[in-house]
């Protein structure tokens, strides 16, 4: 006998109806209420005066029902001189939106859009795949004084005008969209010192990036909002005008810190705008005693806390997500009296090479929500490949802290035991562990030194070294020493101990050695944490004066010393003195500088480096 399903009553009479019933209206008191009033203002332009109108939803299912519902500007004070096509047409605010619909955002809409296997939204950042430190620049007016300009400095002197025609540029230009997506958000978990940002981009794939990397707002933290501290344009698809002036490519991420304002032209790669954000907390924190971080930072389950510093592609990500341990945050954080606050709500972890078996944890958190960029996948099953670098090699994932099942949330913790220092020595002579005394810490802090290979592709290259202040100075927005005194200040307070960790390279340079096994590594990092290190003997090594422990719990002896795992002592001699060489030569700035800041300690840091 055939079951007749009509006997079970359907409650729509169409399938319009059908489709009603599906979705079911979000209850009052969990509204976005949109801050439209707000939202507007921060889009008005400075010839304009008044913002765009704007409603809700989106724009293509609009057309469709045809019940908008238009809310006019509250503040028409201004007379409307002369009515311009913009006066005409709406904007719809996609206002602080969920994964979900940001998600379908993305696939109808942005091409290169597409759900991987473990449920992943795999997008392109288009042309950029990485930061573009040299088409950055930074307002110079009488609030920026105290600012680190000149040599060195990441920071590009702009004036304020030229800064206003790409406000301009961008803010027509996201007025121009049928939608622009904005972000309410927060940075730093302390909630004395936590900022209020807001960032207003055209794309989905943007959108969800910072929902991932900021903190997220709950509902009643969003109702009493207000206006931002701070606020990102981002119109990176569209070209800033090369006859600008200061302008000399496309791109330009322009930072006023009076305006309180950022504007992204020419690029879509969205660590900028994480990145930009960092660096204004390099400003807004020092300003009241609070030293910013470039650095990752987990807690043992005693409480004992650990900060990783290091440039790009070390191991903070990789080493203070740990299964071990509570993860504060992987990249940006904050030391205060009250102690150790994170930053962001996210993380951002490479992907190349990346295994379940070698990163648990990082692997794990890739699934829905998580914003995948520039990986390549199977077109079919949709699978990751993640050895795969056409693309670029700087595939990422950022996903919300929570996603890393040890997190620690709210993301703060009391004042760090240990101050890791980690350097990935492509030229093989560092050794993998050394214990740091203050003022080493303080020199190797300064110098922030790490060298990499450069591109896989065209033949083996020589080791790049690079040094870059406070292992950070693409972000800092004070001289370096600054920073520094109040490192060696807290440091020194709270007595924790400074240790410089090579991740890269034993047995020889890059090409004839190998990096470091990550396993070994991770062992080295425990021992830190347990405080084994602190007990055992130590001896001194040659030229850089480093106190290297004689053992470490599963890391065979031998390895400890460089200069074992060498074939070529002769070699390994040279390649050292070429490395300290390096070291001292960038470390005259500072001391022509004159770490007048650091006085007390001055002499003894700039002591406290390789001597040959
Ligand atoms: N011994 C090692 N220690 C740390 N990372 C290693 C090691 N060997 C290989 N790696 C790889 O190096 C990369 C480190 O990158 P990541 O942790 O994201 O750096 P950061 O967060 O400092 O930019 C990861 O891809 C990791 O798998
Ligand atoms: C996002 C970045 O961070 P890191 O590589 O240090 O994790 C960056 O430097 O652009
Ligand atoms: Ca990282
Ligand atoms: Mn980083």
């Amino acid at each position: 006998m055939c079951h007749n399903d009509s006997t079970t009553s359907l409650r729509a009479n169409t399938v319009d109806e059908l489709h009603s019933l599906q979705r079911k209206p979000v209850p009052v008191e969990k509204h976005h209420r949109l801050p439209r009033q707000f939202i507007s203002a921060s889009l008005a332009s400075m010839t304009h005066g008044v913002g765009p109108k704007l409603v809700k939803g989106d724009p293509a299912s609009k057309k469709e029902n045809g019940n908008v519902v238009t809310h006019h500007q509250h503040s028409v004070t201004v007379p409307t001189i002369s009515v311009g096509d913009s006066d005409l047409k709406f904007t719809c605010v996609m206002y602080n939106l969920s994964t979900s619909e940001l998600y379908e955002h993305a696939i109808k809409y942005e091409k290169g859009s597409f759900i991987t296997s473990s449920g992943a939204l795999a997008t392109l950042s288009g042309a950029k795949t990485g930061r573009s430190p040299r088409d950055k620049r930074v307002v110079k007016d009488e609030t920026t004084d105290d600012l680190w300009w000149g040599k060195g400095s990441p920071n590009i002197e702009m004036d304020e005008h030229t800064f206003l025609i790409n406000r301009e540029r961008a803010v027509d230009y996201l007025n121009s969209l049928d939608k622009v997506f904005v972000n309410d958000q927060f940075l730093n978990w302390d909630p004395n010192n936590r900022i209020k940002v807001r960032i207003i981009s055209a794309r989905a794939y943007h959108s969800l990036f910072m929902h991932n990397m900021c903190i997220r707002p709950t509902y009643e933290e969003l109702e009493n909002f207000g206006e931002p501290d701070f606020t990102i344009y981002n119109a990176g698809q569209f070209p800033c005008n090369r006859y600008t002036h200061y302008m000399t490519s496309s791109t330009s991420i322009d930072i006023n810190l009076k305006r309180r304002e950022m504007v992204i032209l020419g690029t879509q790669y969205a660590g900028e705008m994480k990145k930009g954000f960092f660096s204004v907390m390099h400003y807004l924190m020092p300003k009241k005693q609070i030293l910013s971080l470039h650095s990752g930072c987990n807690m043992g389950r005693e409480g004992d806390v650990a900060l990783f510093f290091g440039l790009s592609g070390t191991g903070k990500t990789t080493l203070s997500t740990d299964r071990n341990r509570i993860l504060i945050g992987d990249d940006e954080h904050c030391w205060s009296d009250n102690g150790i606050s994170n930053i962001e709500g996210g993380c951002y972890a490479k992907c190349i090479d990346l295994s379940h078996e070698k990163e648990p944890d990082i692997w794990d958190a890739i699934k829905f929500g998580t914003v995948l960029e520039n990986v390549v996948f199977d077109e079919h099953s949709r699978e990751v490949d993640y050895t795969e670098k056409s693309v670029t090699e700087n595939t990422r994932a950022a996903y919300p802290i929570e996603y890393i099942a040890n997190a620690k949330i709210p993301c703060v913790g009391p004042h760090p035991k240990n101050v890791i220092l980690l350097a990935c020595d492509a030229f093989g002579v560092l050794p993998p562990v050394s214990k740091l005394s203050h003022a080493q810490t303080m020199y190797h802090f300064i110098s922030g030194y790490t060298a990499l290979v450069a591109g896989t592709e065209d033949g083996i290259k020589e080791p790049q070294a690079t040094f870059s202040a406070c292992f950070g100075a693409a972000f800092i927005m004070l001289h370096p020493t600054r920073y520094a005194a109040m490192l060696a200040d807290k440091m020194k307070k709270h007595g924790a101990t400074g240790w410089l960790v090579n991740t890269g390279w034993i047995g020889g340079s890059y090409g004839v050695g190998e990096r470091i096994s990550l396993a070994y590594t991770r062992k080295i990092i425990d021992a830190i944490h347990s405080g084994e290190l602190l007990t055992t003997s130590y001896k001194r090594t040659e030229v850089f004066g480093l106190d290297i422990p004689i053992k470490v719990e599963g890391v065979p002896s031998e390895l400890l010393d460089p200069i074992n795992t060498w074939e070529d002592k002769n070699s390994y001699k040279s390649t050292l003195l070429k490395l300290a060489d390096l070291f001292k030569k960038n470390f005259e700035v500072f001391a022509n500088y004159k770490i007048s800041v650091v006085s007390d300690l001055a002499d003894e840091i700039a002591a406290a480096g390789p001597s040959f």
